[in-house]
């Protein structure tokens, strides 16, 4: 009750306090709206899907890059009406400077390649770990941030990029355990619409629109989809062939519609690759996968859970206008976002969610408080060895430090008792079968 009256201990009963304590004024504990703490379990968690990101990533020969999760809003300013501008995170700093915390990792990777110009040797392979950030209205409950796992090709103008991204995919699900049968990837090419539109002499800038508008056809209903397109111009007649032509299931059957331009070319070029690196099975054409990101032009894909209770697992695409919209080169660019969310539910649906705990080689303890210097230098010599050692710091009943090891998972407890130590030996217990013995100091291995 003492600390309940702003924190002066004993104001009402002890005697005057001399001077005004630090004020305590009860902080919430928990992290911010949307936003998530990562104590030990759930880190070992994410450090074991982030290797797995970063392995895979190695395997294929990229490079780790990494940016500011500050960025200047104008990096994410476009005008296509998609939700990740709406919900960008901006405010102004301190400097009167309209900021964002990055909604993706894509315009900042556009920007270090820019930046770095001729003095990075094409292609470029390069990938990132990195949180992304979204500021949503309505407290939908959604979260407001979440880790993506991006890799990116640039200046390799051929699907044969897109073909090694997908590949890269394929081998981390099968890394985790994931098959088949469980995940599979739409693709198709945004080249579809663009022949489509140009046809009607639809201008760029409506195309972005069009494709985030149509993004949204599992999303809203198909009248509202209609009146969108139609307020960016389409006439009654492009939107009926449009929507004719996205419900196509097979890349014949798109050929007769579309004669033989590049967006068949690139689709047969790109399953016949899919053949030669054995994830055929992985993949379908499905001419309705557009993505939401306005910057694709040209193949899009993404992954899929096929039991279909989960949202896109990840996506991408060929983003060949991005770096020069920025005032780079007209460099060919490609590129995948893959976020650490939905993977983690099918990984629970899937019941494959690894077993980690924590795991130590040693728990050293002194015995007796003075022989707290005698365990620190135990402690030093096994960790010298390398060897994960935690090294009991202040006077603790046996009882206590078995539960300790015991939670820990620790391999071997060492005693440091006065009688051995006066023998220059030390006792071990090995946990697991609660074998015991006595060794000399430097017989310890
Ligand atoms: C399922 C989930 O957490 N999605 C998510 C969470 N935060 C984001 C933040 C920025 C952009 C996309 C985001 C997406």
């Amino acid at each position: 009750a003492a600390r309940d009256n702003g924190g002066r201990s004993g104001a009402l009963t002890g005697p005057p306090v001399l001077e005004e304590e630090e004020s305590v004024t009860k902080i919430d504990v928990n992290p911010p709206k949307g936003t998530r703490d990562f104590p030990p379990e759930e880190m070992r968690l994410r450090n074991w899907l982030f290797h797995n990101f970063k392995e895979v990533s190695r395997l294929y020969g990229f490079e780790e890059v990494d940016f500011p999760v500050l960025e200047s809003e104008a990096l994410f300013i476009r005008k296509a009406g998609e939700e990740i501008r709406d919900q960008l995170y901006c405010f102004e700093d301190r400097g009167n400077r309209r900021v964002a915390l990055r909604p993706e990792l894509t315009p900042s990777l556009a920007r270090l390649v820019i930046q770095k110009g001729k003095s990075a040797p094409l292609p470029l392979k390069w990938f990132a770990v990195g949180q992304c950030w979204r500021y949503e209205r309505m407290t939908r409950g959604r979260r407001r941030e979440h880790y993506q796992w991006n890799m990116d090709i640039i200046g390799v103008p051929e699907v044969t990029a897109e073909a090694e991204l997908i590949s890269s995919i394929v081998t981390f699900f099968k890394r985790i355990g994931i098959t088949a049968s469980d995940v599979g990837f739409k693709i198709s090419s945004r080249k579809v619409l663009q022949e489509l539109l140009r046809r009607y002499s639809i201008s760029e800038n409506a195309f972005g629109k069009v494709c985030v508008i149509i993004d949204k056809i599992e999303k809203m209903p198909i009248e509202e989809i209609k009146k969108d397109l139609s307020s960016v111009g389409l006439s009654e007649e492009v939107i009926n062939e449009l929507l004719q032509v996205l419900s196509v299931k097979s890349l014949t059957q798109l050929e007769d519609i579309l004669g033989s331009g590049e967006a068949i070319a690139d689709l047969k070029h790109l399953f016949s690759l899919a053949e030669k690196f054995g994830y055929s099975d992985w993949i379908q054409f499905d001419a309705s996968v557009v993505r939401g990101l306005a910057y694709y032009t040209g193949i899009v894909f993404e992954g899929f859970d096929r039991a279909g209770k989960l949202r896109a697992i990840c996506g991408g695409g060929r983003y060949d206008r991005l770096l020069s919209t920025f005032g780079g080169d007209d460099l060919p660019a490609c590129g995948f976002g893959f976020g650490d969310a939905v993977i983690i539910e099918l990984l629970k649906e899937k019941n494959l969610l690894p077993e980690l705990s924590l795991q130590l080689d040693n728990i050293v303890c002194a015995l007796d408080q003075d022989l707290q210097g005698a365990a620190a230098t135990i402690a030093t010599i096994l960790r010298g060895k390398g060897q994960s050692t935690d090294l009991v710091l202040e006077n603790k009943p046996l009882k206590w430090v078995f539960k300790r090891a015991a939670r820990a998972n620790a391999q071997r407890l060492i005693l440091v008792g006065t009688k051995e130590w006066e023998k220059g030996m030390v006792g071990v217990k090995i946990l697991a079968s609660g074998e015991q013995y006595e060794i000399k100091v430097d017989e310890l291995d």
